[in-house]
């Protein structure tokens, strides 16, 4: 899967791959905040291949051109999404872990999340993932768990103060966060999204059920601005989540070696120009929401019950919406007032919602604890960013929300 020396080298020349991370910006600031934004030095202008392209002009249905989309991150939005993400309130997510896939509930996938959470024999249980603090990689005999062991979701907890947060709702989104009992506290900076060995027909059945069955294929001539939007939403997301898999990736499992899988990098997403532009849109369309919340983030409170760490929380957080550079560079990423305009525009909400609301159900079906937590996280993220930007009663509504959650859910899209 890797290539040879020379040809890796070359293409880790060049320019950092920042702004990817922070593509999924507003899967939002909640992506933001892990440890997988890390810094791949992939140039994906300068690819031998990608034919050296250089990706300029508007990013496609936004307001923001490719140069200054990568300035900004470089700049601005990469350096503080990396300390934001490190809070506690940014690190921490709450989340359902239980693989409750109404789709396809028989396929004998859903049991797995078990398998990492302890139910397997003690035997076949790598005796790592006993002990609270462990962090490497177990050996490699975890049977009933899809994927491998690395895909089960750590979930020590490291500050006793920590409060919880208080969960909303999201017609965006399928989970209902109000159930207590089956939510879980995870911290993200323990969970990196990397590779898991998650692959093969159980994954192949989610992209493909995400794709085809809500999501149609774009291009098609067919398909109004507004069905185009959520294709390159979701395909933003599937390059982000291709791109974190290469940055992370397990070279050599025996010496259990970490790093940059250049080739997979860009086989996967690097040599298909639209999966990169999409991920810019996605980029930019999570940007637009952090910045039409502003007023809210900038009132709401940042308590876990830890002054100094919440004090600087709500400081990074000023100081990334009031960031003069990206005021003066790129006040608007994306124009949601074009969009639910014609005559159909209220029932093509009602079903685009609706598709919405299936691909995070999906996130359900997903047979790796740790891809699901991942895929979750930022499907709330953009769930977040839709209802901002698109709710009825305009973004004074959201007013009345409780931050705490709905942030980590944003962080995630940044990242
Ligand atoms: C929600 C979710 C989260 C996951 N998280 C992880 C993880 O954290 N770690 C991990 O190791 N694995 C993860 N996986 C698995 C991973 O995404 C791949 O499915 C797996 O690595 C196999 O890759 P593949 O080469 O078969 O192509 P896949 O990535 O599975 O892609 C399937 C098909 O979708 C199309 N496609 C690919 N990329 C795009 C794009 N950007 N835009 C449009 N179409 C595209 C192509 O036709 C491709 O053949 C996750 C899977 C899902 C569904």
């Amino acid at each position: 899967m890797v290539g040879s020396e020379s040809e890796k080298k070359s293409r880790t020349e060049g320019k950092p791959w920042r702004w990817i991370i922070i593509g999924a910006v507003i899967a939002l600031i909640v992506a933001l905040t892990t440890a997988s934004m890390t810094t791949p030095k992939i140039s994906l202008f300068r690819h031998p291949c990608s034919c050296s392209q250089k990706y300029s002009g508007m990013v496609e249905d936004c307001c923001c051109d490719y140069e200054t989309v990568d300035r900004l991150n470089e700049e601005v939005l990469y350096p503080s999404l990396q300390d934001l993400v490190k809070t506690p309130f940014f690190r921490y997510f709450k989340v359902k872990l239980g693989c409750d896939c109404p789709f396809w509930p028989d396929d004998g996938m859903c049991h797995l999340r078990d398998c990492s959470v302890c139910e397997c024999p003690e035997s076949e249980f790598p005796k790592s993932f006993r002990t609270p603090f462990h962090r490497g990689l177990p050996s490699d005999d975890l049977q009933c768990q899809e994927g491998k062991p690395q895909a089960a979701v750590d979930r020590t907890l490291d500050s006793k103060a920590f409060r919880g947060w208080t969960e909303i709702d999201n017609p965006w989104t399928n989970d209902d966060e109000t159930d207590n009992a089956e939510m879980t506290y995870v911290n993200l900076q323990l969970n990196p999204e990397q590779y898991t060995g998650y692959s093969g027909p159980s994954a192949r059945r989610i992209w493909d059920a995400v794709y085809s069955e809500n999501c149609p294929k774009y291009p098609s001539e067919e398909l109004c601005q507004e069905e185009r939007i959520l294709y390159k939403l979701i395909s933003g997301l599937h390059s982000s989540i291709s791109i974190h898999i290469a940055d992370r990736y397990l070279l050599d499992k025996s010496k259990n070696l970490w790093g940059c899988n250049a080739t997979l990098m860009y086989d996967r997403v690097l040599r298909y120009p639209d999966r990169v532009r999409n991920l810019y849109f996605t980029y930019l369309f999570v940007l637009r929401a952090v910045m039409k919340a502003q007023d809210y983030l900038e009132q709401a409170e940042y308590d876990t019950g830890n002054p100094t760490e919440d004090l600087k929380a709500h400081s990074l957080m000023r100081q990334l919406l009031y960031n003069p550079k990206l005021q003066a560079a790129c006040p608007l990423p994306f124009d949601e007032a074009k969009l639910w305009k014609g005559q159909r525009g209220p029932e093509l909400k009602q079903k685009i919602q609706e598709q919405f609301r299936n691909i995070s159900a999906l996130m359900d079906c997903v047979g790796c604890e740790k891809c699901r937590l991942w895929g979750k996280l930022q499907v709330l993220g953009l769930g977040t960013a839709l209802k901002i930007l698109f709710s009825d009663n305009g973004w004074d509504h959201l007013g009345q929300i409780n931050l705490s959650n709905l942030s980590t859910k944003w962080a995630l899209v940044l990242k």
